[in-house]
């Protein structure tokens, strides 16, 4: 099946400052796609170019298989949703849903065509019985609910959401997760979602796109992404890893933290400096003195602090260097921990389990 979008070298600056630097991207139709970066990474950017808000000062934006770099924001058949939402407050929830049909540049179609398909989406995001509300009037779970349905009634291919749940509080955005996922699912389009939480992206792409320095750095299934992540600076931002720096010396990985053994299916070539990664629910508390056997690592590290978080116990040990390691013990797997403040163990992991960016 060809692609749903195609950037081929897409690129866009400011004022002389590039914020795309080449910009390569296939995205399948019928699916979740989350876009996750930094802020300032350029992930609005992006999302205004394929919208056509901003023109690319270089490329071409292909929408099944037609260059649209031409083609005005109304005729592109993508919708947007935006952080805010963008509703109108004087309008009722079914005028705001209704809106973008009402006022339509081409397709024009009869007011009771317009009354079914707007009642089929406010029935589909779950908005029955609230129709003559004002905005002021609903919660924010339900403008997100408009916003969304207000994009959808257009029917568009391809919907943007630039930080949708951003403006929900952490309950909603959890449920709303779920409602997004199924609500795309239930009409087959394509949602490409802007998000600067990597828990987020990971729980709601079918492939997640790591943007940095506007550039893609990744494009691949969650659980790659989380596991093989490409580079050091993805290791980083999804902050489920300990990062050592160092240099590679031979067969072993040498820094401040000490010197690891590298497994060679580890390696990943580094685009910046070398860097050693190990994920934070690798590694095993051992008691201070207990060595490392065959194909393990340890460090000596003193034990801080734990921050409990439900599933889940992330403790930290400060290595001789004063640089603090991070540790996650998942109470499903595990006992929760019992740590003795200020106390020294022995931190092991297996040496196939860290990646080297080297
Ligand atoms: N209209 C503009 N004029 C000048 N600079 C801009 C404009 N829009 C964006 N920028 C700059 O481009 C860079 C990328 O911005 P963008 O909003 O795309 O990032 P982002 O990844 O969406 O960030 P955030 O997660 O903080 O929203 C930033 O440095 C920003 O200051």
């Amino acid at each position: 099946m060809s692609p749903l979008l195609q950037l081929h070298a897409v690129e866009k600056g400011f004022g002389g400052s590039p914020v795309l630097k080449g910009i390569n991207l296939a995205l399948r139709g019928d699916s979740y796609i989350s876009l996750l970066g930094p802020s300032g990474s350029g992930k609005t950017t992006l999302l205004r170019v394929i919208a056509g808000f901003d023109e690319p000062d270089r490329g071409d934006v292909i929408l099944d298989g037609k260059r649209i770099d031409d083609v005005p924001t109304y005729q592109r058949n993508i919708g947007f949703v935006f952080q805010n939402f963008a509703l109108f407050p004087h309008l009722s929830v079914a005028r705001n849903i209704g809106f973008g049909l009402e006022n339509r540049a081409i397709g024009a179609m009869p007011a009771a065509e317009r009354r079914d398909r707007v009642a089929a989406m406010i029935e589909l995001v779950g908005l029955t019985g609230l129709e003559e509300r004002g905005i002021a009037q609903i919660s924010g779970g339900q403008r997100q609910r408009v916003a969304l349905a207000r994009t959808l009634v257009t029917e568009p291919k391809l919907v943007l959401l630039d930080e949708p749940l951003g403006a929900l509080d952490a309950n909603l955005r959890t449920r709303m997760r779920d409602e997004l996922r199924a609500i795309r699912e239930r009409l087959g389009v394509t949602f490409l979602h802007v998000t600067g939480s990597e828990t987020e992206a990971l729980a709601m792409g079918d492939t997640v796109i790591v943007l940095a320095n506007g550039r893609i750095a990744q494009a691949d299934a969650p659980d790659t992404v989380y596991s093989q992540p490409a580079s050091a600076e993805i290791a980083r931002f999804l902050n489920c890893y300990n990062i050592f720096s160092g240099t590679r010396d031979g067969g072993d990985f040498v820094g401040p933290a000490g010197r690891f053994a590298i497994s060679a299916a580890s390696v990943r070539a580094a685009e910046s400096a070398p860097a050693y990664a190990i994920r934070q629910d690798k590694i095993a508390v051992r008691p201070d003195g207990a060595g490392a056997g065959d194909g393990e690592e340890s460090v000596g590290g003193t034990f801080i602090a734990s921050e409990y978080s439900g599933a889940a116990v992330l403790s930290f040990f400060a290595l001789d260097d004063g640089r603090v390691i991070e540790v996650e013990d998942h109470l499903s797997l595990r006992e929760a921990p019992a740590y003795a403040e200020k106390q020294r163990y022995r931190l092991t992991w297996q040496t196939r389990d860290a990646l080297v960016f080297a």
